[in-house]
């Protein structure tokens, strides 16, 4: 009898590319892609492996709950999950895949330093808001937090926010915005995450994509 594949779970878009060569790397190719396949279990062209397709921030709790043996993520998403939902995973390696920084944003002609020092009460709207909250907290600075599931550049233009947190990479959106980063909070990167009771049960199977895993990156940084 086959045995059960291992299951990856990883996002569409700039995860699932930045993971084929990591995959490659381990002898592992995906014959299908998920942006124009609407399958949500993908085959790999190992029988040792399937890929599932979930939305980024569900990544970490497929994996906690054992619905996926491992998966990758943002810090961002990780952050953010663990504040909910600790233990259960383990996060062996930084990829180095998906770079960016989470940052401050607000509009062009916005005084934020003022708005800071004078000691004003801010709105922020945010996907992040743990990361937020513990921004502003850290710097004493109040903040009133708008919880918000994507396009935050929106929010201040038109009268939601006076600032936003969110991923910068190139800058293109913030300045297609008329917005400028006003303060970077961290740096950005995806890892590597392993259900914890998986690695005890499956270590054997598990341990080569790791170790695969771990030496393309390190080629890659
Ligand atoms: N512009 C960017 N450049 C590089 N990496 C990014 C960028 N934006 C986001 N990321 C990283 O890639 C991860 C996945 O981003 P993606 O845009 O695919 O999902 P999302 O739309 O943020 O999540 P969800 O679908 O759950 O709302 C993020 O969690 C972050 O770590
Ligand atoms: O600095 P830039 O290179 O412009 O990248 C920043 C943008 O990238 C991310 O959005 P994404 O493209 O993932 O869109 P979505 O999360 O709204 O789907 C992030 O939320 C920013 O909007």
């Amino acid at each position: 009898m086959a045995p059960t594949p291992l299951t990856l779970a990883l996002s569409k878009g700039r995860i699932f590319e930045e993971t084929l060569p990591l995959l490659a790397a381990a002898g592992v190719g995906v014959p299908e892609n998920p942006e124009s396949s609407r399958k949500l279990i993908l085959p790999t062209d190992s029988a040792e492996l399937r890929i599932i397709i979930v939305r980024a921030s569900d990544v970490p709790t497929y994996v906690q709950y054992g619905a996926a043996d491992f998966g990758i993520a943002g810090k961002d998403v990780l952050h953010e999950h663990m504040a909910q939902h600790p233990g259960g995973l383990y996060q062996p390696i930084d990829l180095n895949i998906a770079r960016c920084r989470l940052c401050v944003a607000a509009p062009e002609g916005f005084d934020y330093q003022a708005a800071v020092h004078q000691g004003s009460r801010l709105r922020i709207a945010t996907k992040y808001v743990r990361a937020a909250r513990e921004h502003f907290a850290a710097k004493g600075v109040h903040v009133d937090i708008i919880k918000l599931y994507g396009s935050m550049e929106l929010a201040p233009l038109v009268g939601l926010a006076d600032a936003i947190v969110d991923l910068v990479s190139s800058g293109g959106t913030l300045r297609a915005n008329r917005l400028v980063e006003v303060e970077e909070i961290r740096q950005i990167s995806s890892r590597l995450i392993v259900n914890q009771a998986a690695l005890k049960m499956k270590g054997e199977h598990l341990q080569p994509f790791l170790d695969a895993f771990a030496r393309a990156s390190a080629a890659m940084a």
